[in-house]
């Protein structure tokens, strides 16, 4: 799609150019050429050779075939009548009774031609956009010029033609096999709408290269071959923009590999202009057959290349800046694109300076023009808001001639700073930057979107030599078009809706509200004929016929005068209460005088019980048209709260987040300034005359229900949604939370088993300090008694002992140490990780292996434990009583090997004899002699 859209560069008669499918075509074009096109719809495809334009697409150089554009300001306006279509707004400035008003302008139709020769030239607008009065810039059947719409149209057939594609619940695809000059590996049939691989090649290329069974055949709404790009417009274009123009969304976009003529379909060149500058011709064609509705009509430009969306109408400098963010819409599924500017436009010269302008945006923006052209996709959108032509001439009073002078390149009015401001829709500020046409005088006002998409080259994203070589260019928008479109596919047959990933691309993301199903779509999946490209001609057949069991429902979106549909419905309830209170009357009548059978009074019976229910029908519809401004075909309730998608990245959800945090804060300011001027309102006097009170009663009513309004508003949009995203999310989370409690529990149920462990041990600790105590006590005692190591004597020199007690004990300490089982216990827990809130006493802290994953916090002090401290000396003069030793400890205890020399105690302390004695008494192995 790169080359032929470099529209500045002038144009080489078809002739002389040769058909250069392959790129660089710049490097092709002296290969030979022959004329004559093969036709449309001729199938096979002949092998000659077709001169197809390598030059540029001149949407706005029509000077062969089309009427040349006239300027905006040559065309003198047929009919002075304009602004009597304007609806009488209080308080508005002043507007011209210029009985000789022009055409009107395109507000931002650049002077020059802005944008291609430098990256920061900005292009000159005659009107600020953004302070545009829709009212200044509508379009009718009497505004467009004979030069703005085809003349290739064939008004008879166009009568005559069942253009119906677009009403089909389905997306109508259709393949166009681009002619070639070498060997077609693909058999069209455009008769049958069906497309097959040439047997030759199908059994070579079987489970080789071609994906999927190439041997059958693929069949489509259409199979187009040729050159001329009317038939395939008036095929896969046409019902669409029709479609677009009588409301209904309607996305027209080009799939296929690099280079089998997506761009020459779309745009086409100067000979053979492609579905966007016919597209556009026919928007002001159908306009003009439409006497009955007024337009407005605002177009933007963008393209997204390597996940990033650019504004092409943007300066360059500020689009760079600025990246264009995919935000979510009040609605469900809705998008909001912005910062992006949209362009009003009012005659087809106006579209194509926007067109050259996003072109000339796109080329300075990059230095490999053809690389990037392949690469990106771009979009064109046109907003088309439309609205009955209102018969009254009151609307000329919506001016006041006075207070605001005519613009001056029109001799129109632009309302100042001060002047009237464009409301958004039904009074709401709408998002974005164009202006918007306001529903009013019981005229409703529809509005829907044309997209008109160029896709990059789709081998990007199917072909895996190439995704090895070039990975990092891959271009992720089309590896999930390609998902999001089967998964679409695939929910169309099933009743459990698997989940859309449509946030995973910036593709995806803004075709979402299109793809789940609400506008017609309409895709040309183009086809490279080559042998040498039968891998990715399958693979787009492939995607053609996934895309095409994908369901849409388009419906129009309509926004309707709420105080015209309220009056309406009250008048309607007021007669349905006459006639209510007429039959109720004839049932109460005195039976004498109605004669009437069973049949009868059952009828009578319904008719009064259907006028009950229509009455209370209307009453609660004038209660949901205070509030909602959005009535759907057959539908009257607001739409349901948007779902938040939890796989948003955190910066998509703060955007979210800060647009219905702005929506609250404008909806909360709103409601203040009412209840503001509410009570400002003066009490009215006693004295006041009746009408006076009246008015002002009527007044205060109005104002009470403007604020019921806002309050409902804000309610439904806000208040509502929130509860249920909060009811999304805690439905979202309720087994994560579930589980989490019940591991939480079970973590503190351990950790309370833990405790009670740490309980047992500390008391078992404590416990075995006091015996340690106690035993040193003993023993040391024990040794000053000189039962251990007795003291020299020269009567009676000691017996060798292996150590005495003190040594005895000491064995036993570094024994029991060792094999703390404290110590050992407590490492086999240790890869517990213990939460700070866990009581720990002191004491156990020294004893954590620090390097297992059990923590303790320092704020419990890392203590030594009692075992690690020193023991303090025991007292010597301990007395003899405090030897309160424990026996069974002692009995236990098998290596207290504590030496009693034969002759027992007698002789050694005779003055402790008797009390040792009756200690350890009952020790027989203490006093192995004296019991013998
Ligand atoms: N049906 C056709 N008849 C004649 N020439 C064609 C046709 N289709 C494409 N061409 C020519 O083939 C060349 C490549 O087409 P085009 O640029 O439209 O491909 P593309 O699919 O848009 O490529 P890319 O993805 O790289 O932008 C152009 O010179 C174009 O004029």
């Amino acid at each position: 799609m790169a080359s032929n859209r470099n529209s500045l560069i002038p144009s080489t008669p078809r002739s002389n150019i040769p058909f250069t499918p392959k790129r660089p075509l710049s490097a092709q074009s002296n290969a030979s050429s022959t004329s004559g096109a093969s036709s449309y719809h001729t199938a096979p495809i002949e092998p000659k050779s077709i001169s197809r334009a390598n030059m540029p697409v001149l949407l706005n150089t029509t000077h062969k075939k089309y009427k040349a554009p006239l300027s905006v300001e040559s065309r003198p306006k047929h009919k002075s009548s304009k602004s009597a279509t304007l609806a009488p707004i209080p308080s508005t400035p002043t507007k011209s009774r210029d009985t000789t008003p022009s055409r009107p302008r395109t507000p931002n139709t650049p002077r020059s031609r802005a944008g291609a020769e430098s990256p920061f030239l900005v292009p000159t607008s005659e009107m600020d956009v953004s302070n545009v009065d829709p009212e200044q810039v509508l379009v009718d059947y009497q505004t467009v010029e004979a030069g703005d719409v085809s003349g290739e149209i064939d008004e008879a057939w166009l009568k005559a033609a069942k253009l119906d594609h677009g009403k089909h619940d389905k997306v109508m695809v259709s393949i166009r096999v681009r002619p070639t000059e070498a060997t077609s590996a693909w058999v069209p049939s455009p008769s049958t709408n069906s497309i097959k691989l040439d047997p030759t090649y199908a059994k070579s290329t079987a489970n080789t290269t071609a994906p999927g069974n190439t041997n059958s055949d693929f069949n489509f709404d259409a199979v187009l071959t040729g050159t001329p790009n009317k038939p395939i417009y008036t095929t896969v274009g046409r019902s669409h923009v029709q479609a677009a123009m009588e409301g209904y969304n309607a996305v027209i976009f080009a799939y296929g590999q690099t280079a089998s003529g997506k761009t020459f379909t779309l745009s086409g060149d100067e000979e053979e202009p492609g579905i966007i500058p016919r597209a556009m011709r026919d928007v002001f064609g159908f306009i003009r057959r439409t006497p009955e509705r007024e337009y407005l009509l605002r177009c933007s430009y963008l393209e997204i290349y390597n996940e990033t969306v650019v504004d092409l109408l943007a300066p360059p400098v500020m689009a760079k800046a600025n990246p264009v963010q995919i935000l979510g819409g009040a609605g469900a599924g809705e998008v909001i694109l912005a910062p992006l500017r949209e362009e009003v436009v009012t005659s087809l010269k106006g579209v194509q300076d926007v067109l050259k302008r996003g072109e000339g945006n796109r080329r300075t923006a990059c230095t490999d023009w053809n690389e990037r052209s392949s690469r990106s996709h771009s979009v064109f959108r046109l907003v088309i808001e439309s609205r009955e032509r209102s018969s009254s001439m009151d609307d000329d009073d919506d001016y006041d001639v006075h207070s605001t002078p005519a613009h001056p390149m029109n001799g129109r009015h632009t309302p100042g700073p001060s002047g009237r401001q464009t409301p958004g829709l039904n009074g709401r500020q709408t998002p974005g930057p164009g202006p918007r046409l306001q529903a009013r005088g019981g005229r409703s006002v529809q509005t829907s979107v044309l997209s008109l998409i160029d896709l990059a080259g789709s081998e990007k994203a199917t072909s895996d030599k190439e995704r090895t070589r070039e990975g990092k260019y891959i271009n992720t928008s089309l590896l999930t078009l390609g998902t999001v479109i089967s998964t679409l596919a695939d929910n169309a047959s099933k009743t459990n809706q698997a989940h859309v990933p449509f946030r995973n691309s910036k593709l995806t993301r803004m075709l979402q509200p299109s793809l789940s199903g609400n506008a017609r779509i309409s895709v040309i999946c183009t086809i490279n004929p080559d042998v040498s490209a039968i891998a990715e001609s399958t693979s787009t057949l492939l995607f053609a016929r996934r895309i095409k069991s994908v369901k849409l429902d388009a419906k129009k979106k309509e926004v309707v005068d709420t105080d015209a549909l309220i009056e309406r419905y009250r008048k309607e309830i007021e007669e349905l209460k006459k006639r209510l209170d007429e039959k109720e009357r004839e049932l109460e009548a005195p039976v004498k005088n109605r004669r009437l059978s069973a049949r009868d009074k059952m009828d009578e019976t319904n008719a009064v019980r259907d006028l009950n229910t229509r009455i209370k029908q209307l009453t609660k519809l004038i209660l949901t048209s205070n509030s909602v401004d959005e009535v759907k075909e057959g539908e009257s309730r607001p739409s349901s709260p948007q779902k938040i998608d939890f796989d948003m990245s955190p910066y998509q959800l703060q955007q979210e987040l800060l647009a219905a945090r702005h929506q609250l804060e404008t909806q909360a300011t709103q409601i203040l300034s009412l209840e503001a001027a509410l009570q400002a309102r003066p009490p009215i006097p006693t004295s006041a005359p009746e009408e006076e009170k009246d008015r002002l009663i009527t007044e205060q009513a109005k104002t009470i229900r403007e604020l019921e309004i806002v309050v409902a508003g804000y309610e439904q949009n806000l208040g509502e949604p929130l509860r249920k995203v909060k009811e999304d999310v805690e439905k979202e989370f309720e087994d994560r939370l579930a589980e989490e409690k019940r591991m939480r529990e079970e973590k503190e149920r351990w950790a309370e088993e833990l405790v009670k462990a740490l309980e047992k041990e500390k008391q078992a600790r404590v416990k075995l300090e006091e015996e340690r105590r106690a035993l040193a006590a003993f023993v040391s005692k024990f040794d000053s008694l000189g039962l251990g190591i007795a003291p020299p004597s020269k009567l009676r020199p000691p017996m060798p002992t292996p150590g005495g007690a003190m040594t005895a004990y000491e064995r036993r300490q570094s024994r029991s140490s060792s094999n703390s089982s404290i110590s050992s216990r407590l490492a086999r827990i240790s890869d517990v990780t213990i939460k700070e809130d866990i009581p720990l006493t002191e004491d156990f802290t020294g004893m954590t292996d620090m390097s297992s994953p059990m923590r303790i916090s320092d704020k419990y002090g890392v203590h030594p434990s009692l075992l690690d401290q020193d023991m303090p000396e025991p007292a010597v003069d301990m007395s003899f009583d405090e030897l309160e030793v424990e026996r069974e400890l002692l009995a236990v205890d098998p290596n207290a090997s504590i030496y009693i020399p034969a002759s027992g105690l007698k002789g050694i302390f005779p003055e402790s004899k008797p009390k040792a004695r009756e200690v350890l008494g009952d020790k027989e192995n203490f006093f192995p002699s004296t019991r013998a």
